[in-house]
């Protein structure tokens, strides 16, 4: 079946890394990026997961994981390199209820990690279901060479309409003909220009 695509607000979310490599390295920098809070389970870091300790950026324990770390989490991210490991973390998250993202398969997992393109507020995902993660980064690659800052601008300014707009109270119909046909023109112009900031 194919996964159900939702972008969650993960501000002030508590998040569970279970592993220190550089996979759980890259998860927590894109964690961070949205501003949740990062917990690490590991008994080894690596140096980009011990600056952030440093610097407070996210908290660890030291040592293997327990199901006991799992407690208080939003999500828990299965990143170590024992496969055993990280489907017990995956059995537990589901007795538990909490949402499981498993690096190494993501069948027994909830969720999955997708390649992302961001341009200002203008947030593309994109994903193979697991299935070639690599194709999902060259994908996300040929589009960043479409979509320039340019449509992150463009974006303020349609939002900035749309807030009026809705304040007018001229009814749902008519403020979807305006911003549709906003949308269009603002992407119609900036698919036309020869000045693009990649
Ligand atoms: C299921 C998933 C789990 C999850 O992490 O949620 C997963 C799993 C696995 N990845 C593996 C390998 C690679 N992963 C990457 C890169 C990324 N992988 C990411 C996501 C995901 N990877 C999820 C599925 C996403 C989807 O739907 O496609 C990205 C998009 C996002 C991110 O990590 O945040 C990030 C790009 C970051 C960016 O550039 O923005 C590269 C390419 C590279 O490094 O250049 C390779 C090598 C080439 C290759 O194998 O394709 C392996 C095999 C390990 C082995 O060989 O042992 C497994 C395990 C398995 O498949 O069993
Ligand atoms: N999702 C993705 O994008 C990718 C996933 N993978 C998979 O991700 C997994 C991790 O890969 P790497 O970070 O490269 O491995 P790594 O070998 O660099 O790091 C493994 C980490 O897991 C920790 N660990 C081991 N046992 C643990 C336990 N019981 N509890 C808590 N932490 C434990 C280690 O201390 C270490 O910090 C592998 O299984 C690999 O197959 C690999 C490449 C890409």
């Amino acid at each position: 079946m194919p996964y159900l695509p939702l972008n969650i607000d993960a501000e002030q979310r508590q998040i569970l890394v279970a592993g220190g490599g550089v996979v759980a390295a890259r998860k927590v920098r894109v964690l961070l990026e949205t501003g949740a809070r990062v917990h690490v389970v590991a008994p080894e870091l690596v140096t980009d997961l011990k600056v952030l300790v440093a610097a407070e950026s996210i908290t660890r324990r030291i040592g293997s994981y327990e199901r006991s770390d799992l407690k208080g989490h939003f999500l828990v991210v299965a990143a170590t390199n024992d496969v055993e490991v990280n489907r017990d973390i995956a059995a537990d998250a589901r007795a538990e209820g909490i949402l499981v993202a498993v690096a190494d398969d993501p069948r027994i997992g909830d969720c999955l990690f997708p390649a992302i393109l961001r341009r200002g507020k203008l947030e593309i995902s994109i994903s193979t279901a697991g299935t070639s993660p690599a194709f999902a980064v060259e994908v996300r690659n040929l589009i960043a060479g479409m979509i320039d800052v340019g449509y992150g601008l463009a974006l303020d300014q349609l939002a900035a309409e749309r807030e009026k707009l809705l304040t007018e109270g001229n009814g749902s119909t008519y403020n979807k003909k305006i911003m549709r046909s906003r949308a269009r023109e603002l992407i119609k112009q900036l698919a036309e220009r020869k000045d693009r900031v990649l």
